[in-house]
């Protein structure tokens, strides 16, 4: 585990006075004793490593940044190589390169989006032509699929690609502006290959968005080739790392069997074949939209491990005179900051597991041509994609906020970690448009079950009526910790956002606007739905695995504090939607509040060991309020030292400016 040399006083009474074993949680979360071996086995190899040394990157200027993803990112590809099976699987993969790369991974998309576009629709052909290349390096991919005019609307791409049955060559064109390609990472500087998505014509006919591999630049010098102008598009918000990148293509002509033509294809003489489903051409985008679940879970376990550890060593304000100085950690306001958001951190792991058992067991019936639960699969993945980064994202700010002024400091962690993060919220389909999806999604679900047919698992609960989740409510008694009784309550909630929305599209077809306008005009209720069933998912799955899981009596009645602390706060958060349905009495929603209250000083005794089973190394949480040794102040001022600014007594802009300010007088003194 963690080298400490000594531990700060307070931090270790916590440690002392925990009722749990981290290490028994530790163990859950990353899925048993042998994936948490091979995890630290990872991060020794990655932190031992002095190839993998670098200074502070707020203390560098965004080419240094760059040019330092770089050099780490390549040299951890060859490294990898002698790591042999610590590397199976895509967890290992991601954990190693997040590690490794530190900064930001140079080929994030090259490993994922690029890989997985090909291996998911190109033809066995063109997949052994590639994939090769792509697994030993040979070439940079990206996924270019973004433009400066649309992002979410993906049929308003104007990318082109026309087919010439002469020469049996695709010409690529960015016809306008807004065409020009913005965004995809790595495509500024970096890639030698993209996935570029473009409208299809052949045979004088659009047939909508389809993906081509297209070569960006030269094999041999890097040089971008002729028809290619690409570059930077400029410091952003974070990710100074990455060269995230546009493109326009002029008359670019690439070779007919670089269409990824596996679902779609376009025969030599121009003849088109359409997909058995169009949406296939969305599946690598919900591959990454259900991993951003498990980087929410994460990013605000991350949050705060940090938080909560500072917040235990800060000791702020005497109570009463000539008393000790309680640590912030011991406020009731402060403990109602950080826990909920702790509970929400465990409710998002157990849930990202569940997001991707369902992933691979329904993409694996997609390759083998069962398309009947890729509807399902979107509604869930877009809705748990939203919900849980966005609570992140609102998570991290209160974390940082939450350490007061030492928050504010780059040696936080806090600004990294939510730039890094918040983009979450946007790429891989922007949130409000995810949450529509999945609303688009219950409604047609609602109405298939009214009509009496059997719905699949996430919304198999819409095809019962309110009464009868009224009486389940009921049945499970009214203790209102229960989770039996919490698991219903959200159920009837959420049943009855959906079908409030779905009667405000009802409405608005009756008045004779077609589908797409009712849901236009219903989208805010819509919105509203598509939480409540997501919030819906992550306590029931919560509840679930509270069920399922093995673990010693008194960490099973921890979880269930944590259960019980997600799920009442939740109601708090959201008690308007409980009570205007008389879900829940004003007097029970009051009682709530107390509840929430009164779990605060139970998981306190745990805080600390709830967040050191999370596991983060110094290296990985690299914030110096959030160290496990507790030794904030001495850090805060060697960190300070350390500042470029510092390197003499006297800066050069004493000499420059401030001298001939302060002494302009002199003379006439
Ligand atoms: C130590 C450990 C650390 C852990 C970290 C772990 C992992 C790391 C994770 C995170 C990643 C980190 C870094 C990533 C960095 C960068 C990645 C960013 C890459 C990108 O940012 S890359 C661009 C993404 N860009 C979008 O994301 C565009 C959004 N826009 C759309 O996605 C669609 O366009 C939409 C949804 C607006 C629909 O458009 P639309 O409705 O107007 O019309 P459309 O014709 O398109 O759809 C007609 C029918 O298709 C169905 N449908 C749609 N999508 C489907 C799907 N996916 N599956 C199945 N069905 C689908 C509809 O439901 C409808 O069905 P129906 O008619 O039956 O209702
Ligand atoms: C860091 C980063 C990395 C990225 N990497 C890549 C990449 O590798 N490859 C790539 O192709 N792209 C990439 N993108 C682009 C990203 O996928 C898009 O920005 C994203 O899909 C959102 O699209 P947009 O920018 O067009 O937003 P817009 O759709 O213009 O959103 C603006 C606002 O309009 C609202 N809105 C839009 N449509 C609707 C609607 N139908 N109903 C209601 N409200 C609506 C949204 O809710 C939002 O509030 C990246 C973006 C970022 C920030």
């Amino acid at each position: 585990m963690m080298t400490a040399k000594r531990i700060n006083p307070d931090l270790q009474r916590e440690r002392d006075a925990a009722t749990i074993d981290p290490e028994e949680l530790t163990r859950i979360i990353f899925d048993g004793a042998k994936e948490l071996d091979k995890k630290r086995k990872l991060e020794d190899a990655v932190f031992n490593d002095p190839d993998y040394k670098s200074i502070p990157l707020n203390f560098m200027s965004r080419e240094e940044q760059y040019e330092e993803g770089i050099r780490r990112s390549a040299i951890a590809v060859t490294k990898k190589e002698a790591l042999g099976d610590l590397i199976e699987n895509h967890n290992d993969l991601i954990s190693y390169n997040t590690l490794a790369c530190g900064i930001g991974n140079a080929f994030f998309l090259h490993e994922s989006m690029f890989a997985d576009s090909i291996k998911r629709m190109a033809t066995d052909e063109l997949k052994q032509k590639m994939m090769p290349l792509q697994q030993k390096f040979e070439i940079i991919g990206t996924y270019a699929q973004t433009e400066m005019g649309h992002g979410t609307f993906l049929r308003g791409l104007e990318t082109t690609a026309h087919y010439d049955p002469n020469t049996q060559e695709f010409v690529l064109n960015s016809p306008t502006v807004t065409s020009t390609k913005w965004w995809p990472g790595a495509l500024g500087k970096t890639s030698t290959h993209a996935v570029v998505l473009a409208q299809l014509y052949t045979q004088g006919k659009c047939h909508g968005i389809h993906p081509f591999v297209v070569q960006l630049r030269s094999l041999e010098d890097h040089k971008s080739l002729p028809g290619i102008t690409l570059g930077d598009i400029g410091p952003k918000f974070g990710y100074g790392a990455n060269d995230n990148g546009f493109l326009r293509l002029n008359n670019h002509r690439i070779p007919r069997e670089n269409m990824l033509m596996k679902y779609s294809q376009v025969a030599p003489d121009g003849t088109y074949t359409k997909p058995p489903k169009a949406e296939l051409t969305y599946g690598t985008m919900t591959f990454i939209r259900s991993m951003i679940v498990r980087a929410s879970a994460f990013g605000l376990a991350r949050g705060t491990t940090i938080a909560i550890r500072y917040s235990a060593v800060r000791r702020q304000s005497e109570m009463r005179p000539g008393e000790p100085e309680p640590q912030v950690l011991s406020y009731p306001t402060q403990q109602y900051k950080l826990f909920p958001l702790l509970a929400t951190a465990y409710a998002f792991f157990f849930v990202q597991k569940k997001m991707v058992e369902t992933y691979s067991v329904v993409n694996q019936q997609i390759n083998d041509g069962d398309y009947t639960r890729i509807q399902e699969l979107h509604g869930l993945s877009s809705g748990l994609k939203a919900f849980t980064s966005w609570a992140t994202n609102v998570g991290l700010e209160i974390c940082r906020m939450s350490c007061g002024g030492h928050g504010y400091s780059m040696s936080s962690g806090f600004p990294k970690l939510y730039v890094d993060f918040t983009p979450n919220c946007t790429y891989e389909g922007e949130n409000t448009v995810l949450l529509l999806q999945t609303a688009r999604f219950l409604v047609k679900s609602l109405k298939e079950g009214k009509r009496g047919a059997k719905l699949p698992g996430t919304v198999a609960y819409l095809s019962s009526n309110v009464t009868e989740l009224r009486a389940r409510a009921t049945s499970a008694g009214r203790d209102l910790k229960d989770p039996r009784l919490l698991v219903a309550l959200y159920k009837e909630r959420a049943m009855r956002q959906i079908m409030f929305a779905s009667d405000k599209v009802e409405a608005a077809r009756s008045e004779g606007l077609d589908l797409v306008g009712a849901l236009n005009r219903a989208s805010v209720h819509l919105v509203r739905a598509a939480n409540a069933h997501s919030h819906l998912l992550v306590v029931e799955n919560f509840h679930e695995k509270l069920q399922e899981l093995k673990v010693s009596q008194k960490l099973k009645k921890t979880l269930l504090q944590l259960f019980q602390l997600y799920a009442l706060d939740g109601i708090t958060n959201c008690s308007g939607e409980f009570l205007e349905d008389g879900i829940l009495s004003g007097t029970e929603v009051k009682a709530i509040r107390q509840y929430v209250v009164e779990l605060l000083p139970l998981i306190r005794v745990n805080a600390v060991a709830l967040v050191d089973a999370f596991d983060f190394r110094d290296e990985v949480l690299d914030s110096v309020l959030g160290r496990y040794d507790g030794n904030v102040y001495e850090e805060l001022l060697k960190w300070a030292l350390s500042s470029p600014l510092n390197k003499t007594d006297v800066h050069p802009s004493y000499d420059k400016y401030l001298k001939p300010l302060l002494h302009r007088n002199r003379s006439k003194l």
